[in-house]
């Protein structure tokens, strides 16, 4: 079968000159936008605006790009996960987590990862290749919810900083009045702090950035994540020390905690020492179990005297519900599936 350029994942300059490279006049791209973003057509053939002609034209090179997801599970919290077809042979995840009125789609931005954090299944996996912005928007296109999502965080499978033109093009999508037109305070860009990755992120979008930490000790993180090694944590900080994110954005830290590793009052000083003057709020995850890695989630008293320590340090912490555990949905779990033949 001959192969078909996706149209969703194109911003609306590249939709322009697909529609000047199909003899369609410039304005068919803001109605090719319009199908795509906001109707949410599957078939370029339901993009009955379009002349028949113009559409025949424009189906022999492209299809609409939209991809049904390949599995739905449910979990007894409502959570529920998504598997999509991915790079090379692993397929990728996705998680949509209902909460009184929000309904948020956790996105992945690459098959498997590169940065092998030590906790993370997606890490123990390997790296499998870059998802496209069509695969990226895919999935908040395909998801049953779809109408009804209010927020879309990058906290899935890969590390967006590592596929940062495909994340951007998604955001702008997401963004632009063409596209999806949702305020960037709906989206969350979660990353372990590459640096040059953050600076573009800060330039090119307004959307709202999560630092995974997990220590504030450079060689206990370099232990969990070697990413530590190239980028100290410290050193992103102070980058982000120097960013304004009073108004518009706002910095989380995310701190997976784990049973006597890093869930103590000495940790909870040093990381209030590391984020102080930088209006970095807290996000307490609970570790999540994988198989090969021997730590274990604390005890619930242990993360609320955390979270107290922080806060009466002037450090906004709060713990985050742990979602979709059963049906290995939770953050860290995903791990996709290996293609068979
Ligand atoms: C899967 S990552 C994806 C985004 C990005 N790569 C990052 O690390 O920030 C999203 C969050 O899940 C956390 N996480 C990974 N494995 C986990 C586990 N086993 N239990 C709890 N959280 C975990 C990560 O540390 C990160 O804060
Ligand atoms: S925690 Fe994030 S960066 Fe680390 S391996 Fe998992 S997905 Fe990659």
């Amino acid at each position: 079968m001959e192969y078909l350029s996706p149209l969703i994942g194109m911003n609306l300059a590249e939709l322009e000159s697909v529609a000047a490279g199909c003899g369609m006049p410039r304005y068919a791209a803001r109605q090719m936008a319009d199908w795509l973003y906001q109707k949410r057509v599957a078939k370029i053939d339901d993009m009955t605006n379009l002349s028949k002609r113009a559409r025949a034209t424009l189906a022999e090179v492209y299809c609409t790009g939209r991809e049904e997801p390949l599995k739905r599970v449910s979990s007894a919290d409502g959570t529920v996960k998504y598997l999509f077809r991915g790079a090379s042979d692993r397929d990728v995840e996705a998680v949509m987590i209902p909460d009184h009125d929000r309904c948020t789609l956790c996105v992945s931005s690459q098959a498997g990862c590169r940065m092998n954090c030590a906790f993370c299944m997606t890490g123990r996996q390997g790296f499998h290749g870059n998802l496209s912005a069509a695969q990226i928007i895919n999935q908040i296109l395909s998801v049953e919810e779809s109408e009804s999502l209010t927020n879309v965080v990058f906290m899935g499978m890969g590390e967006p900083t590592d596929n940062l033109d495909a994340v951007v093009r998604a955001i702008e999508i997401l963004t632009a009045t063409w596209g999806l037109a949702w305020s960037p305070k709906r989206i969350t860009v979660s990353t372990v702090g590459r640096p040059d990755g953050i600076r573009r992120l800060l330039d090119m979008t307004k959307v709202h950035l999560a630092l995974s930490v997990h220590s504030p000790f450079g060689s206990e993180r370099a232990d969990m994540m070697p990413v530590e090694r190239a980028y100290p944590v410290a050193e992103v900080i102070e980058l982000l020390r120097g960013h304004d994110f009073a108004h518009q954005r706002r910095l989380s830290v995310e701190y997976t905690m784990m049973k006597g590793k890093n869930d103590d009052i000495r940790h909870a000083d040093a990381l209030a020492r590391l984020l102080r003057g930088t209006d970095a709020r807290v996000n307490l995850i609970r570790f999540h179990p994988v198989p090969g890695y021997d730590e274990k989630a604390p005890e619930a008293g242990v993360m609320t005297a955390f979270r107290d320590r922080l806060n009466a340090l002037g450090i906004t912490a709060t713990i985050r519900a742990s979602r979709g555990e059963d049906i290995d949905a939770a953050c860290g779990m995903l791990a996709g599936k290996e293609k068979k033949g």
